[in-house]
């Protein structure tokens, strides 16, 4: 026979998640949830009476009644007594509904309960020879011809496959327990039925459940009023009858079955026959969806609640557990319609919140394996090998695999497709009796962690109560099957057989447990858990941690050959048996799991995940506000940056402002100290030496005489009109308007020094002063007001050059200094006026030279005029002198209008009538002198004065030839218009 192996996509594994926890607590109590069960109500199953051979009796005749007997109106047949010293008769039924209610198996020999009519295979004095055997003595009797006699065909095969629908016999599954003592009896939360995958409920399947509910409740209170078995409750056993092929053709030995699953009840008429009585019977008919409601659909509501629960499918292989396990898209089976239920009971409890993870395994030749992880392609290309899973075990959770992949699901299809892809990775077989078997035992567990949802007023960072971790098992088992003709396929049957022989074993050592528990003869017999990865793995359901439901599948077909038949019934006959003894042996303490409070440690995901919520959540909440506060910071630095900078411009902008005053104020000063100095000097030169010449005054950069100077002049002129020839007068007008660029009238006889100083010393010396005050006050203003002129262009030149100046001294841009050229603009312009004022000076001394040399000629003609005029000059010299006295008199008092007063003057004598010696004209020769005394005074001394003129005529010609010439140099140079008060006629004339 062809054998194959599905290949495993090879997909990247991904890390394992923690390892599915199981609770190990096994001497826990449920006496608050249920009532404590005897040894004897353990027992529970009606299991078929018993010849006291230990082959089950059947009624001889009841085949033939069954069949005409309406299931609905079955009448309840009063149970015969049974025990371990039962005679072994075949119960009698006429009918269906004579069938008796289920009897009260004796879980020991001696048990007060012995005279139950059904005899409990692994405990009865029948059953103690075979029962060690079994499963694996009973399977090696079988295929060695087999112990088991041929039942006695009795009936038609049609009659005797008669399964009855409805379910008269109380049982756990379909809630017929009794309500105290059954877990599973306690009354679910409604089903609901729309969120059914697959729409395989309908309000029809809802009323046939609550019906059946309710019927079977009051069975069972009928049945605890009669006395009736008291059941496990925690442990549900249930028995589907897969249907036959279709074509095979019945065989005699079908005929000595009868399949009541109303009454939840197995008949064999052959060899070992017997009535066998379980939680649930499903005929051949019955769908998925009936098998998941009677036996798993409580269960998995109990797991919500926090109830460890394990379903698992027994049966040989073949026989419909895959089927009745993942069934088919048509018809789901147990683990899709739990998934739905799971998130059903989800939806319908908002007080409560959630977290689901799945884990899928397989044990396979012993060995197990991650069905979600995908081996990775190593570096031959050949998959890697998986790292091996081992079973742990420790307190708090158990018995559990690791390292194990476990995937938090969040949907019904997230759930499946999970599920899905684990069946892809499980090892199917085809094998003599299944084209499709499973070579491994498949475990499928469903984690749900609950807790109490938090109340909108909750502030807690946890809410209230703890985590409720709780598992669900859905266990597909391999087959028990027979030698298979290839090797691999006999090593897979090898560790197949084994280890479902192990958990055979374990579950009928149970009952020295219970020994054990009352300290009975087996109470030191070994249960061997640790002989196979399944029992290992099973243990705390199988010590009673766990809320149990085993569904058992047998094909009672003969599928067309007497071999085949004969192997079949051993085969179910085994697996019967092994029912009966599970449900008989396995006592479940199942209670809800503790509320793990806030344990960050503990395996609730749950919580941690709550907990890694919050921490993160504050985190971010710390992240947020850091970087709120850094951009708050961020942003008032940058504000209080461009503030600063903003400042620091400004500041520096207002130091160079400051440092420009500064600097323009130093400059300034020191200009102005410097022209004050040269001032003051000027001055004192003018009025300790040069008093006439001091008077020279500058408006508006033009050097012009004052009008006191002018007057005076103009006295000293008319005074000496009539002692200086006109000839020299004007060329030392004209010398010295050139030199000094005095606007001196043309042909104006050059004032005579000597009578000026004469005028100061001898005439009226405090008129003198004042005039020469005044002078030097006008010069000053004069001055002061050109370097006022100057310090304006000063600053224009600073303003101008501003910004580089600012850019200079700027500490900020690091520029060099203002370019020389920059500063030797300002500098040339100081070095100009610097040059302006030494050439003033320079005049100044050639002024006072010529003042000395005039005094000293004065002097002489002085002599030489007293020479001449022994006498009678004297009274004109005195007449003279007084003359000049009240000229100077009048011109000093009327202060700038000296001319006008000399004028005046000249008037009242009636000596002039000549036009005024205004200072700038060409002046007249004054009137006041007559032309003989003149012309007899100039024939005198004109030899000596035209030497003496002539001489200081060449002085001051060189002189102001060589001032003319530096001038006008530096006025070309410095670009400043200095102005010749003379018109530019007289100077050229000059
Ligand atoms: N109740 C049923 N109704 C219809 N078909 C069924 C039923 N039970 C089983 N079958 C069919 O029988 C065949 C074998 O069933 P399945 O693979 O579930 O047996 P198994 O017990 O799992 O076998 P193995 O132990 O070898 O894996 C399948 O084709 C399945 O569809």
């Amino acid at each position: 026979m062809a054998t194959t192996t599905l290949p495993r996509p090879s997909l990247p594994p991904s890390g394992p998640l923690p390892s599915l926890p199981i609770p190990k607590t096994r001497k826990s109590s449920v006496a608050s949830l249920s009532t404590p069960t005897t040894p004897s109500s353990s027992t529970g199953l009606p299991l078929p009476s018993r010849s006291p051979s230990g082959v089950p009796s059947r009624p001889p005749t009841a085949p033939s009644k069954i069949q005409h007997v309406a299931t609905s109106s079955l009448p309840r047949v009063p149970q015969p007594a049974v025990g371990a010293n039962t005679p072994r008769a075949l119960r009698k039924t006429i009918s269906i509904g004579s069938f008796p209610q289920p009897p009260k198996i004796p879980t020991r020999p001696g048990s007060t309960s012995s005279n139950s009519p059904i005899s409990n295979p692994s405990t009865s004095p029948a059953l103690e020879t075979s029962i060690p055997k079994t499963p694996n003595t009973q399977r090696r009797s079988a295929s060695h011809g087999g112990t088991l006699k041929r039942p006695p065909r009795t009936s038609s095969r049609a009659n005797q496959l008669r399964s009855f629908t409805g379910s008269g016999t109380p049982s756990l599954l379909n809630g017929a327990g009794a309500p105290s003592v059954s877990l599973l009896d306690l009354p679910s939360l409604p089903a609901s039925r729309a969120s059914s995958a697959h729409g395989s409920y309908s309000p029809f399947d809802d009323e046939e459940d609550r019906r059946g509910r309710h019927r079977s409740m009051d069975d069972a209170k009928s049945e605890t009023s009669k006395g009736g078995k008291d059941k496990t409750g925690n442990v549900i056993v249930s028995v589907r009858v897969r249907p036959d092929a279709p074509g095979n053709e019945s065989s005699k030995s079908d005929l000595e079955w009868m399949v009541d699953g109303r009454r939840s009840l197995i008949s064999y008429r052959g060899r070992e026959g017997g009535e066998y009585i379980y939680d649930n019977v499903f005929a051949a008919h019955d769908n998925n969806s009936k098998v998941y409601d009677s036996a798993a659909k409580r269960l998995v509501r109990r797991v919500m609640e926090g109830y460890h629960g394990t379903v698992f499918a027994y049966g040989m292989t073949g026989t419909g557990k895959t089927f009745s396990m993942q069934g088919t898209a048509s018809s789901p089976g147990v683990i899709p319609l739990a998934i739905t239920d799971i998130f059903s009971f989800i939806r319908e409890t908002p007080q409560r919140e959630f977290l689901l993870r799945v884990s899928y395994l397989e044990i396979y030749n012993e060995k197990i394996h991650d069905l979600l992880t995908t081996p990775v392609a190593g570096p031959n290309g050949q998959p890697t090998q998986q790292e091996e899973i081992k079973l742990r075990e420790d307190s708090k959770r158990g018995v559990y695999a690791t390292p194990l992949k476990e995937e938090i699901v969040q949907s019904p299809t997230q759930l499946l497709r999970v599920i899905a892809r684990g069946d892809n990775n499980r090892r199917v077989a085809g094998t003599q009796f299944n084209a499709r078997s499973s070579r491994s035992h498949a475990v499928v567990q469903i984690v749900v962690e609950s807790r109490e949802r938090a109340g909108p007023n909750n502030r807690a960072p946890l809410p209230p109560g703890g985590v409720r971790v709780s598992t669900l098992s859905l266990i597909d088992l391999a087959g028990s099957e027979r030698a298979a003709e290839s090797k691999e396929r006999r090593t897979e049957g090898a560790h197949i057989n084994k280890s479902l022989l192990t958990l055979g074993t374990v579950i009928s050592k149970l009952s020295f447990e219970k020994d054990k528990e009352k300290g009975g003869p087996n109470s030191d017999k070994h249960l061997p858990y640790r002989d196979s990865k399944l029992t290992r793995l099973l243990q705390p359901a199988l010590q009673g941690n766990s809320l149990i439901s085993i569904l058992c599948t047998i094909q009672i077909g003969s599928a067309g050959s007497i071999a085949t038949a004969q192997n079949h019934t051993m085969e179910t006959l085994n697996t019967m048996k092994f029912a009966s003894r599970a449900k008989n042996n396995i006592v479940s303490h199942a209670k809800k799991a503790d509320e793990a409070l806030g344990d960050p440690g503990s395996r609730a995901l749950l919580d941690r995940y709550r907990l890694e919520i919050l921490d993160l959540r504050k985190q971010l909440e710390s992240q947020s506000k850091t970087t709120k506060e850094k951009e708050v910071v961020e942003v008032k630095e940058e504000n209080e940056q461009v503030e600063k900078a903003r400042e620091v411009q400004q500041e520096q902008r207002h130091e160079e402002q400051m440092l420009e005053m500064q600097l323009a104020r130093t400059a300034l000063k020191e200009r102005i100290e410097h022209l004050n100095r040269l001032i003051l000097s000027s001055r004192s030169l003018g009025v300790n030496a040069n008093r006439s010449f001091s008077s020279l005054s500058m408006r508006n950069g033009e050097l012009t005489a004052p009008r006191s100077a002018r007057s005076s002049t103009a006295t000293i002129d008319a005074s000496h009109l009539n002692r200086t020839s006109s000839a020299s007068s004007l060329r030392f007008s004209r010398a010295s308007a050139a030199s000094t660029n005095l606007i001196i009238a043309e042909g104006h006889e050059g004032p005579e020094p000597e009578e000026e100083d004469s005028l100061g010393e001898n005439g009226d010396g405090t008129a003198t002063s004042a005039v020469q005050v005044r002078a030097l006050q006008a010069d000053l203003a004069d001055k002061n007001r050109y370097i006022q002129t100057l310090e304006k262009r000063l600053l224009q030149a600073r303003r101008s050059s501003h910004s580089r100046v600012s850019m200079s001294f700027s500490p900020r841009f690091g520029t060099q200094p203002t370019s020389p050229g920059e500063e030797g603009s300002s500098e040339a312009v100081i070095r100009e006026k610097d040059a302006e004022i030494s050439e003033l000076r320079a005049r100044l001394d050639d002024k006072e030279r010529m003042l000395s040399a005039l005094r000293s000629a004065g002097r002489r003609r002085e002599v030489a005029d007293l020479s001449l005029d022994t006498g009678s000059g004297a009274h004109n010299s005195a007449t003279l002198r007084s003359s000049q006295r009240i000229s100077q008199r009048t011109s000093s008092g009327s202060g700038s209008n000296t001319s006008s007063g000399v004028f005046s003057n000249a008037k009242s004598s009636g000596k002039s009538t000549a036009t005024s010696p205004v200072i700038g004209t060409r002046s007249p020769v004054p009137s006041t002198l007559s032309p003989m005394k003149r012309g007899s005074k100039d024939s005198v001394t004109r030899p000596k004065m035209d030497e003496m003129t002539k001489m200081l005529d060449e002085m001051i010609t060189e002189r102001v030839h060589q001032r003319s010439t530096s001038g006008t140099q530096h006025r070309v140079d410095s670009g400043v218009s200095v102005k010749p008060s003379l018109p530019r006629s007289r100077l050229s004339e000059s």
